[in-house]
Protein backbone atom coordinates (compact mmCIF):
# COMPACT_ATOMS: atom_id res chain seq x y z
CA UNK A 1 0.00 0.00 0.00
CA UNK A 2 0.98 3.22 -0.93
CA UNK A 3 1.57 6.38 2.18
CA UNK A 4 2.42 9.25 0.13
CA UNK A 5 3.03 10.06 -3.52
CA UNK A 6 4.10 13.13 -5.25
CA UNK A 7 4.68 13.77 -9.19
CA UNK A 8 6.18 16.84 -10.33
CA UNK A 9 5.55 18.61 -6.78
CA UNK A 10 7.04 21.94 -7.06
CA UNK A 11 6.89 25.42 -5.07
CA UNK A 12 8.11 28.97 -6.88
CA UNK A 13 8.37 31.92 -4.45
CA UNK A 14 8.11 35.02 -5.74
CA UNK A 15 11.00 37.53 -3.27
CA UNK A 16 12.10 40.86 -3.73
CA UNK A 17 15.37 41.43 -5.47
CA UNK A 18 18.16 42.51 -3.33
CA UNK A 19 19.84 45.78 -4.54
CA UNK A 20 23.47 47.25 -2.82
CA UNK A 21 23.58 50.04 -0.99
CA UNK A 22 20.99 52.38 1.03
CA UNK A 23 20.04 53.82 -2.35
CA UNK A 24 19.09 50.39 -3.86
CA UNK A 25 17.60 49.51 -0.45
CA UNK A 26 15.15 52.60 -0.94
CA UNK A 27 14.36 51.87 -4.64
CA UNK A 28 13.22 48.32 -3.45
CA UNK A 29 11.09 49.65 -1.29
CA UNK A 30 9.41 52.32 -3.36
CA UNK A 31 10.00 50.25 -6.80
CA UNK A 32 10.13 46.59 -5.71
CA UNK A 33 12.08 43.86 -8.27
CA UNK A 34 10.98 40.65 -8.29
CA UNK A 35 12.72 37.27 -8.95
CA UNK A 36 11.43 33.95 -8.47
CA UNK A 37 12.79 31.20 -6.62
CA UNK A 38 12.44 27.56 -7.08
CA UNK A 39 12.31 26.07 -3.47
CA UNK A 40 11.15 22.45 -4.90
CA UNK A 41 11.10 21.62 -8.57
CA UNK A 42 9.68 18.70 -9.84
CA UNK A 43 9.77 15.81 -6.85
CA UNK A 44 8.57 12.42 -7.85
CA UNK A 45 8.29 10.06 -5.18
CA UNK A 46 6.60 7.14 -3.84
CA UNK A 47 6.90 6.19 0.07
CA UNK A 48 5.52 2.65 0.82
CA UNK A 49 3.08 2.01 3.88
CA UNK A 50 5.78 1.23 7.00
CA UNK A 51 8.79 2.52 5.36
CA UNK A 52 10.72 4.51 7.10
CA UNK A 53 12.48 7.41 4.82
CA UNK A 54 15.05 9.97 5.73
CA UNK A 55 14.54 12.81 3.82
CA UNK A 56 17.69 15.08 3.78
CA UNK A 57 19.45 17.91 2.46
CA UNK A 58 21.57 20.79 3.29
CA UNK A 59 20.07 23.66 4.36
CA UNK A 60 17.72 25.66 2.16
CA UNK A 61 17.58 22.35 0.17
CA UNK A 62 13.69 22.20 0.14
CA UNK A 63 12.76 19.71 2.86
CA UNK A 64 10.98 22.45 5.14
CA UNK A 65 8.44 23.21 1.70
CA UNK A 66 7.85 20.00 0.75
CA UNK A 67 7.10 18.77 4.37
CA UNK A 68 4.17 21.66 4.52
CA UNK A 69 3.24 20.79 0.96
CA UNK A 70 2.57 17.13 2.13
CA UNK A 71 0.98 18.17 5.52
CA UNK A 72 -1.65 20.14 3.98
CA UNK A 73 -0.32 23.80 5.21
CA UNK A 74 1.30 24.94 1.85
CA UNK A 75 -0.35 24.89 -1.80
CA UNK A 76 2.19 23.65 -4.09
CA UNK A 77 2.56 25.98 -7.39
CA UNK A 78 2.41 22.72 -9.55
CA UNK A 79 2.18 19.13 -9.61
CA UNK A 80 0.22 16.43 -7.02
CA UNK A 81 0.69 14.41 -4.01
CA UNK A 82 -1.52 11.78 -2.27
CA UNK A 83 -1.16 11.38 1.02
CA UNK A 84 -2.88 8.44 2.61
CA UNK A 85 -4.83 8.95 -0.13
CA UNK A 86 -5.73 12.45 0.37
CA UNK A 87 -4.73 15.54 -1.53
CA UNK A 88 -3.08 17.27 1.63
CA UNK A 89 -4.09 20.74 0.82
CA UNK A 90 -7.48 20.14 -0.16
CA UNK A 91 -8.30 17.58 2.88
CA UNK A 92 -6.32 19.13 5.66
CA UNK A 93 -8.03 18.10 8.30
CA UNK A 94 -9.52 14.68 7.63
CA UNK A 95 -5.47 14.08 6.55
CA UNK A 96 -4.50 15.22 10.02
CA UNK A 97 -6.90 12.59 11.79
CA UNK A 98 -4.35 9.95 10.21
CA UNK A 99 -0.75 11.65 10.43
CA UNK A 100 1.55 12.84 13.08
CA UNK A 101 4.39 15.54 13.45
CA UNK A 102 6.87 16.37 15.59
CA UNK A 103 8.98 19.77 14.92
CA UNK A 104 12.23 18.82 16.81
CA UNK A 105 12.27 22.88 17.37
CA UNK A 106 8.64 23.97 18.08
CA UNK A 107 6.55 22.18 20.52
CA UNK A 108 3.22 20.96 20.17
CA UNK A 109 2.79 20.99 24.41
CA UNK A 110 1.62 23.88 26.30
CA UNK A 111 4.41 25.37 27.84
CA UNK A 112 3.01 26.52 30.83
CA UNK A 113 1.26 23.17 31.99
CA UNK A 114 2.04 19.61 32.47
CA UNK A 115 2.17 16.86 29.30
CA UNK A 116 -0.85 15.17 30.49
CA UNK A 117 -3.50 18.44 29.83
CA UNK A 118 -1.49 18.52 26.46
CA UNK A 119 -2.50 14.77 26.11
CA UNK A 120 -6.14 15.51 27.25
CA UNK A 121 -6.67 17.70 25.01
CA UNK A 122 -5.32 16.21 21.76
CA UNK A 123 -7.58 13.08 22.91
CA UNK A 124 -10.96 15.58 22.49
CA UNK A 125 -9.46 16.93 19.08
CA UNK A 126 -8.85 13.75 17.69
CA UNK A 127 -12.35 12.46 19.17
CA UNK A 128 -10.88 9.33 21.33
CA UNK A 129 -13.22 7.82 23.46
CA UNK A 130 -12.22 7.88 26.78
CA UNK A 131 -11.96 4.24 27.18
CA UNK A 132 -9.74 4.00 24.34
CA UNK A 133 -7.41 7.39 25.41
CA UNK A 134 -6.59 6.07 28.67
CA UNK A 135 -5.29 2.69 27.36
CA UNK A 136 -3.62 4.18 24.43
CA UNK A 137 -1.96 6.86 26.96
CA UNK A 138 -0.95 4.00 29.65
CA UNK A 139 0.72 2.26 27.16
CA UNK A 140 2.80 5.35 25.18
CA UNK A 141 3.35 6.45 29.18
CA UNK A 142 4.89 3.17 30.29
CA UNK A 143 7.02 3.14 26.37
CA UNK A 144 8.33 6.12 26.54
CA UNK A 145 9.01 6.00 30.09
CA UNK A 146 7.37 9.26 30.98
CA UNK A 147 5.08 8.81 33.97
CA UNK A 148 7.76 11.02 36.49
CA UNK A 149 6.81 13.97 33.53
CA UNK A 150 3.31 13.96 32.78
CA UNK A 151 2.60 16.50 35.61
CA UNK A 152 5.41 18.63 35.80
CA UNK A 153 4.57 21.66 33.61
CA UNK A 154 6.75 21.26 29.97
CA UNK A 155 8.69 24.72 31.08
CA UNK A 156 10.57 22.32 33.80
CA UNK A 157 10.80 19.58 31.80
CA UNK A 158 14.67 19.08 30.12
CA UNK A 159 14.87 18.64 26.05
CA UNK A 160 15.09 15.28 26.26
CA UNK A 161 12.31 14.53 28.61
CA UNK A 162 10.58 17.16 26.59
CA UNK A 163 10.76 15.44 23.31
CA UNK A 164 9.69 12.28 24.61
CA UNK A 165 6.85 13.41 26.05
CA UNK A 166 6.46 15.38 22.27
CA UNK A 167 6.72 12.17 20.39
CA UNK A 168 4.04 10.03 22.32
CA UNK A 169 1.98 12.65 21.98
CA UNK A 170 1.94 12.65 18.52
CA UNK A 171 1.29 9.15 18.48
CA UNK A 172 -1.86 9.05 20.74
CA UNK A 173 -4.00 9.38 17.70
CA UNK A 174 -2.23 6.38 16.20
CA UNK A 175 -1.25 8.09 12.79
CA UNK A 176 -0.36 5.39 10.44
CA UNK A 177 2.33 8.31 8.53
CA UNK A 178 5.10 10.30 11.48
CA UNK A 179 6.65 13.47 9.63
CA UNK A 180 9.51 14.34 12.32
CA UNK A 181 11.41 17.33 11.41
CA UNK A 182 14.89 16.80 13.33
CA UNK A 183 13.70 15.06 16.08
CA UNK A 184 17.30 14.69 18.04
CA UNK A 185 18.17 17.84 17.42
CA UNK A 186 20.38 19.65 20.72
CA UNK A 187 19.62 16.00 22.39
CA UNK A 188 23.21 14.50 24.21
CA UNK A 189 23.69 11.34 22.70
CA UNK A 190 22.11 8.78 25.24
CA UNK A 191 18.85 10.63 24.74
CA UNK A 192 19.12 10.34 21.14
CA UNK A 193 19.57 6.95 20.83
CA UNK A 194 16.77 6.44 23.23
CA UNK A 195 14.06 8.23 21.19
CA UNK A 196 15.03 6.34 17.97
CA UNK A 197 14.51 2.89 19.68
CA UNK A 198 11.45 4.21 20.81
CA UNK A 199 10.05 5.81 16.97
CA UNK A 200 11.79 2.47 15.32
CA UNK A 201 10.03 0.42 18.02
CA UNK A 202 6.54 1.91 16.90
CA UNK A 203 7.11 1.66 13.29
CA UNK A 204 7.82 -2.12 14.11
CA UNK A 205 4.72 -2.75 15.96
CA UNK A 206 1.96 -0.50 14.51
CA UNK A 207 3.46 -0.40 10.78
CA UNK A 208 3.62 3.34 11.55
CA UNK A 209 5.26 5.28 8.24
CA UNK A 210 8.11 7.36 9.54
CA UNK A 211 9.09 10.60 7.26
CA UNK A 212 12.30 12.17 8.93
CA UNK A 213 14.47 15.32 7.91
CA UNK A 214 17.32 15.56 10.16
CA UNK A 215 20.86 16.92 10.23
CA UNK A 216 21.80 13.93 11.61
CA UNK A 217 24.14 10.77 10.17
CA UNK A 218 23.07 8.80 13.25
CA UNK A 219 19.64 9.21 12.79
CA UNK A 220 19.66 8.16 9.07
CA UNK A 221 21.79 5.46 10.36
CA UNK A 222 19.55 3.95 13.06
CA UNK A 223 16.04 4.69 12.31
CA UNK A 224 15.64 4.86 7.93
CA UNK A 225 16.11 2.24 5.65
CA UNK A 226 15.87 4.37 2.84
CA UNK A 227 17.61 8.05 2.22
CA UNK A 228 16.36 10.25 -0.24
CA UNK A 229 18.19 13.46 -0.93
CA UNK A 230 17.50 17.08 -2.12
CA UNK A 231 19.65 19.56 -3.50
CA UNK A 232 18.92 22.91 -4.96
CA UNK A 233 14.78 21.34 -4.76
CA UNK A 234 15.35 18.29 -7.21
CA UNK A 235 16.22 14.82 -5.86
CA UNK A 236 19.72 14.17 -6.12
CA UNK A 237 19.55 10.20 -4.68
CA UNK A 238 17.26 7.70 -3.48
CA UNK A 239 18.65 4.96 -1.85
CA UNK A 240 18.40 2.33 0.78
CA UNK A 241 20.73 3.72 3.65
CA UNK A 242 22.49 0.00 3.80
CA UNK A 243 24.13 0.98 0.24
CA UNK A 244 24.77 4.53 1.33
CA UNK A 245 26.58 2.86 4.57
CA UNK A 246 28.64 0.67 2.14
CA UNK A 247 29.45 4.10 0.20
CA UNK A 248 29.42 7.19 2.07
CA UNK A 249 28.66 6.49 5.83
CA UNK A 250 32.08 4.61 5.82
CA UNK A 251 33.72 6.92 8.25
CA UNK A 252 33.71 7.86 12.22
CA UNK A 253 35.52 10.01 14.16
CA UNK A 254 37.22 9.05 17.41
CA UNK A 255 38.27 12.08 19.61
CA UNK A 256 40.56 11.41 22.25
CA UNK A 257 41.87 13.54 24.99
CA UNK A 258 45.46 12.58 25.78
CA UNK A 259 46.26 13.36 29.62
CA UNK A 260 49.59 15.71 29.98
CA UNK A 261 52.68 14.62 28.83
CA UNK A 262 51.54 11.93 26.74
CA UNK A 263 53.63 10.63 23.47
CA UNK A 264 51.10 11.20 20.41
CA UNK A 265 52.93 8.80 18.31
CA UNK A 266 51.61 6.44 20.31
CA UNK A 267 48.23 7.01 18.30
CA UNK A 268 50.00 5.85 15.26
CA UNK A 269 49.98 2.21 13.83
CA UNK A 270 46.30 1.07 14.21
CA UNK A 271 45.07 -0.45 10.74
CA UNK A 272 42.39 2.12 9.12
CA UNK A 273 43.01 5.28 11.28
CA UNK A 274 44.70 8.16 11.31
CA UNK A 275 44.74 11.50 13.00
CA UNK A 276 43.93 14.31 11.07
CA UNK A 277 43.75 16.86 13.57
CA UNK A 278 45.43 18.28 16.78
CA UNK A 279 43.56 20.99 19.52
CA UNK A 280 45.95 21.31 22.02
CA UNK A 281 45.54 17.66 24.03
CA UNK A 282 42.50 16.83 22.14
CA UNK A 283 43.14 14.67 18.45
CA UNK A 284 41.20 13.79 15.95
CA UNK A 285 41.05 9.83 14.68
CA UNK A 286 39.84 9.70 11.19
CA UNK A 287 38.87 5.50 11.15
CA UNK A 288 37.63 3.89 7.43
CA UNK A 289 34.75 1.44 8.14
CA UNK A 290 35.71 -0.38 5.45
CA UNK A 291 39.27 -1.59 6.80
CA UNK A 292 38.27 -1.27 10.73
CA UNK A 293 36.10 -1.08 13.12
CA UNK A 294 35.38 1.33 15.91
CA UNK A 295 35.80 -1.06 18.93
CA UNK A 296 39.21 -2.73 17.45
CA UNK A 297 40.57 0.83 17.20
CA UNK A 298 39.79 1.75 20.70
CA UNK A 299 40.77 -1.34 22.20
CA UNK A 300 44.05 -1.00 20.41
CA UNK A 301 44.75 2.66 21.09
CA UNK A 302 43.27 2.19 25.00
CA UNK A 303 45.69 -0.97 25.24
CA UNK A 304 48.78 1.44 24.09
CA UNK A 305 48.02 4.83 25.63
CA UNK A 306 47.16 6.36 28.92
CA UNK A 307 43.09 8.58 27.77
CA UNK A 308 41.41 11.11 29.63
CA UNK A 309 38.60 11.48 27.86
CA UNK A 310 37.06 9.41 24.59
CA UNK A 311 33.90 10.27 22.34
CA UNK A 312 32.85 9.09 18.87
CA UNK A 313 31.46 10.62 16.50
CA UNK A 314 29.49 10.46 12.97
CA UNK A 315 30.75 12.98 9.86
CA UNK A 316 28.51 15.76 9.88
CA UNK A 317 25.79 15.09 7.36
CA UNK A 318 26.59 18.08 5.30
CA UNK A 319 29.93 16.15 4.29
CA UNK A 320 28.37 13.68 3.38
CA UNK A 321 25.66 15.63 1.04
CA UNK A 322 28.99 17.15 -0.98
CA UNK A 323 30.40 14.21 -1.63
CA UNK A 324 27.53 12.58 -2.74
CA UNK A 325 27.09 15.50 -4.87
CA UNK A 326 30.15 15.41 -6.16
CA UNK A 327 30.21 12.62 -6.70
CA UNK A 328 27.18 12.25 -8.81
CA UNK A 329 27.28 13.58 -12.68
CA UNK A 330 25.49 17.08 -13.55
CA UNK A 331 23.25 15.01 -15.82
CA UNK A 332 22.28 12.66 -12.95
CA UNK A 333 20.78 15.83 -10.54
CA UNK A 334 17.66 16.84 -11.24
CA UNK A 335 17.80 21.00 -11.14
N1 LIG B 1 8.01 31.71 2.44
C1 LIG B 1 9.09 31.79 1.68
N2 LIG B 1 9.32 32.83 0.86
C2 LIG B 1 10.40 32.92 0.08
N3 LIG B 1 11.35 31.95 0.02
C3 LIG B 1 11.20 30.87 0.81
C4 LIG B 1 10.07 30.73 1.68
N4 LIG B 1 10.18 29.54 2.33
C5 LIG B 1 11.33 28.99 1.90
N5 LIG B 1 11.93 29.77 0.99
C6 LIG B 1 13.20 29.50 0.29
O1 LIG B 1 13.08 28.23 -0.32
C7 LIG B 1 14.30 27.48 -0.22
C8 LIG B 1 14.01 26.16 0.48
O2 LIG B 1 13.71 26.43 1.84
P1 LIG B 1 13.35 25.27 2.90
O3 LIG B 1 13.00 25.95 4.18
O4 LIG B 1 12.34 24.35 2.32
O5 LIG B 1 14.75 24.52 3.03
P2 LIG B 1 15.18 23.37 4.05
O6 LIG B 1 15.77 22.28 3.22
O7 LIG B 1 14.06 23.00 4.94
O8 LIG B 1 16.34 24.09 4.87
P3 LIG B 1 16.76 23.96 6.44
O9 LIG B 1 17.52 22.67 6.57
O10 LIG B 1 17.64 25.15 6.62
O11 LIG B 1 15.53 24.01 7.26
C9 LIG B 1 15.27 28.37 0.53
O12 LIG B 1 16.08 29.02 -0.40
C10 LIG B 1 14.37 29.37 1.25
O13 LIG B 1 15.02 30.62 1.39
Amino acid sequence: MIALHTRALSKTFKVKRKQAGLAGSFRALMRPEWETKEAVKRIDLTVEAGETVAFLGPNGAGKSTTIKMLTGIMHPTAGEAKVLGFVPWKERNALAYRIGTVFGQKSQLWYHLPPVDTFDLISRIYELTRGDYLTRKRDLVDRFEIGPYMNTPVRKLSLGERMRCEIAASMLHRPRLLFLDEPTIGLDAVVKQRIRELIRERNRTEGTTVFLTSHDAGDVEQLCSRAVVIHHGGILLDEPVEKLKREVLNRKTIWLTLPEGADPLELRGAEGAEVTEKNGRRYRVSVDLKRTGIEQVLRLLIGRIRIEDVSVEDPPLEEIIQHLYRMRKPEEVTT
